[in-house]
C-alpha cells in the first residue's frame, strides 16, 4: 500500500521505516528541511537503535523523504499524522502542528483518502480532525479519519514497533479499518477494534496506568530507606505475582521523557475540564516532581553543603539508549546543583550537552573516567550500561572522595561497596 506519514519525528520515522520492511512503499513528510536532508544522506539525525541500519536498506527503494506536502498528499492513500503534540502552560496538550497536518490534507486532497491519527491526541481530537478536513465545502472527496495509538517506547522503538503488544484501531467506518486490517496483515499481535476516542484514551490510560506504577513504586521506595528494607527484593518480589508484573517498578529518579509527564498532565486537564478530577493521577504527578529534590535531599544528609565540591553526573538523557533529553530529570538535578554552586563535570556516552548549559559553567567529558578524577561525588541519573560495565576500582582510584549516589539503581550495591564506596540508591543503601 502506499502510505505517507506527516512528521518525521522518532515515531514517525520509526514506524515508517517499519512499513517499507513490511513491503510497503513510504513517504515521509517534514517541514523541517534539515531534518529530510538528513533523512534523504541515509542518516537518522536522532538516535535509536537499528533505525540507521534499516535506513540503510529501504532508501529510495521503499521509503522516501520530502518536503513537497503537495506531492505527497495527492500520492498516498493512507495518511498517517505523527506530528508532536507537546504540552501547553496549562498542561493540556497543544494540538497545532494536528491541525496545521490537518490543513495540508485538506488543501491537497485529490481522492477519498484514509487519515490514521497516530500523535497522542486529547478525547475527542480524531473526530475533530475529520471536521477539519471534510468542513469547507469545496466539493473534493471527503477522508476518513482513524485513531491508530502508538505505544513503542524510546530506545527499543524498533523491535516494540515490530513486535506490540497489541495494535489499536479507533474507527467508526468499516471501509478505514479494513484497509487498517490490510496494512498491518504481517502483525500477529491481538488487534482491537473500539471508537476513535475509546483508542485516544486507551492510549492515555496506558501511560498513566505505567506512570502510576512508578510513582507508586518510588514511594515505597522511600518508605524502605526509612526502615532499612531493599526496594529492589521488594519490587522482584511483587513483580513475581502475575496479577501485578516484574515491568515499570524499577524505583528512580522518576519518569521523564517526552510521553509520561505531558500526557498524565492533559488527562488531568481533561478529567478536570469534565468536572471529574483524577486524584490519584495528580499524586502521581506530584510524586514524580518531587523525585529529584529527595535524590538531592539524600546526598546532603551526606555532604551537607555541596558549594564547590566536583559533583560528577552519570547520564543525561531520560533513558538510556536515546539521546532524547526532552523532560529528562538529569536536567532538574543540573539546576539544582548550579543551584548550589557545586563544579558540575557531566558525561554521558550519547548525549552532548548545549551551549546554553555550558555557559553556566558545567563542565563536560567525552570519557567517564576521566569525569571522575577527584569527584567528590558521582550521581548516576541515567542507567545505562555503560555505567554497568565500568571498571569502578578504576574508577575508585580516581575519585577524591568515594561517593556514589545511585538515581537509578543501576549498580549492584555490594560489590561496589567491595571497592570502599559509600553507595546510596534509592530504596536501599
Ligand atoms: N516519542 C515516542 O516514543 C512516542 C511514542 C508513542 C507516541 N508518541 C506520540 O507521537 C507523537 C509524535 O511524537 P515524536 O516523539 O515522534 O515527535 P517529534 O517531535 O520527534 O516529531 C514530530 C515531527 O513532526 C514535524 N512536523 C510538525 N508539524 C508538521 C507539519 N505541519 N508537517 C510536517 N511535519 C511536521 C516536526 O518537524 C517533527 O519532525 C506525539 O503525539 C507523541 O506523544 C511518541
Ligand atoms: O520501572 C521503571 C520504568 C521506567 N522508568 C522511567 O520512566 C520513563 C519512561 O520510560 P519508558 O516508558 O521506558 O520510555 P518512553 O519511550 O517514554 O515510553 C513510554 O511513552 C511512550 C510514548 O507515549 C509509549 O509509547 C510507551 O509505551 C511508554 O512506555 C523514563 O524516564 C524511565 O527512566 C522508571 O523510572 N522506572
Amino acid at each position: 500500500m502506499n502510505v505517507l506519514f506527516i512528521g518525521m519525528g522518532y515515531v514517525g520515522t520509526t514506524m515508517g521505516l517499519v512499513l517499507a520492511n513490511k513491503g510497503h512503499t513510504v513517504t515521509g513528510l517534514d517541514i523541517n528541511k534539515e531534518k529530510i536532508d538528513t533523512l534523504n544522506k541515509g542518516e537518522v539525525y536522532f538516535y535509536e537503535p537499528g533505525l540507521q541500519e534499516m535506513l540503510a536498506t529501504e532508501l529510495n527503494k521503499r521509503i522516501f523523504f520530502t518536503t513537497n506536502a503537495k506531492e505527497a498528499v495527492e500520492e498516498n492513500d493512507l495518511i498517517f499524522i505523527t506530528v508532536g503534540t507537546p504540552s501547553l502552560d496549562d498542561g493540556s496538550a497543544d494540538l497545532i502542528y494536528v491541525k496545521e497536518a490537518a490543513k495540508l490534507i485538506r488543501k491537497y486532497r485529490n481522492s477519498e483518502k484514509v487519515v490514521i491519527v497516530k500523535s497522542t491526541v486529547p478525547i475527542g481530537t480524531t473526530e475533530k480532525v475529520h471536521e477539519w478536513i471534510n468542513q469547507n465545502g469545496d466539493k473534493k472527496p471527503l477522508v476518513k479519519t482513524v485513531m491508530n495509538p502508538e505505544f513503542l517506547r524510546e530506545g527499543s522503538a524498533l523491535d516494540d514497533a515490530l513486535n506490540p503488544d497489541r495494535i489499536v484501531i479507533g474507527s467508526n467506518d468499516v471501509h478505514a479499518a479494513s484497509q487498517m486490517n490490510k496494512l498491518y496483515q504481517n502483525w500477529s499481535c491481538p488487534f482491537l477494534h473500539t471508537t476513535p476516542k475509546a483508542a485516544e484514551m486507551i492510549k492515555y490510560a496506558s501511560n498513566s496506568f505505567l506512570a502510576t506504577k512508578i510513582s507508586f513504586i518510588n514511594e515505597i521506595a522511600k518508605l524502605c530507606d526509612t526502615i532499612d528494607v531493599n526496594i529492589q527484593d521488594v519490587s522482584k518480589g511483587m513483580g513475581l505475582d502475575d496479577r501485578i508484573g516484574p515491568q515499570f517498578l524499577q524505583a528512580g529518579l522518576g519518569y521523564g521523557g517526552s510521553c509520561f509527564p505531558k500526557d498524565v498532565r492533559e488527562l488531568l486537564v481533561t478529567a478536570d475540564q469534565n468536572q471529574m478530577p483524577l486524584e490519584i493521577l495528580k499524586k502521581v504527578d506530584e510524586v514524580n516532581k518531587n523525585q529529584a529534590n529527595y535524590f538531592i535531599g539524600k546526598i546532603k544528609k551526606r555532604i551537607p553543603s555541596l558549594k564547590k565540591k566536583k559533583v560528577v553526573v552519570y547520564g543525561l538523557s531520560f533513558k538510556p539508549n536515546t539521546d532524547d533529553i526532552r523532560e529528562s530529570v538529569s536536567y532538574s538535578i543540573l539546576e539544582q546543583l548550579i543551584e548550589e554552586k557545586a563544579e558540575i563535570v557531566v558525561h554521558d556516552p550519547i548525549v552532548k550537552l548545549s551551549s546554553q548549559w555550558l555557559n553556566k559553567g558545567v563542565v563536560q567529558c567525552d570519557d567517564a573516567y576521566e569525569a571522575a578524577k577527584c569527584a567528590e561525588v558521582i550521581l548516576i541519573c541515567t542507567d545505562w550500561n555503560h555505567y554497568k560495565n565500568l571498571d569502578w576500582l578504576k574508577v575508585r582510584n580516581v575519585v577524591s572522595n568515594p561517593v556514589i549516589f545511585d538515581g537509578r539503581n543501576t549498580l549492584n550495591g555490594e560489590d561496589i561497596k567491595k571497592y570502599q564506596f559509600h553507595y546510596e540508591g534509592i530504596g536501599f543503601c
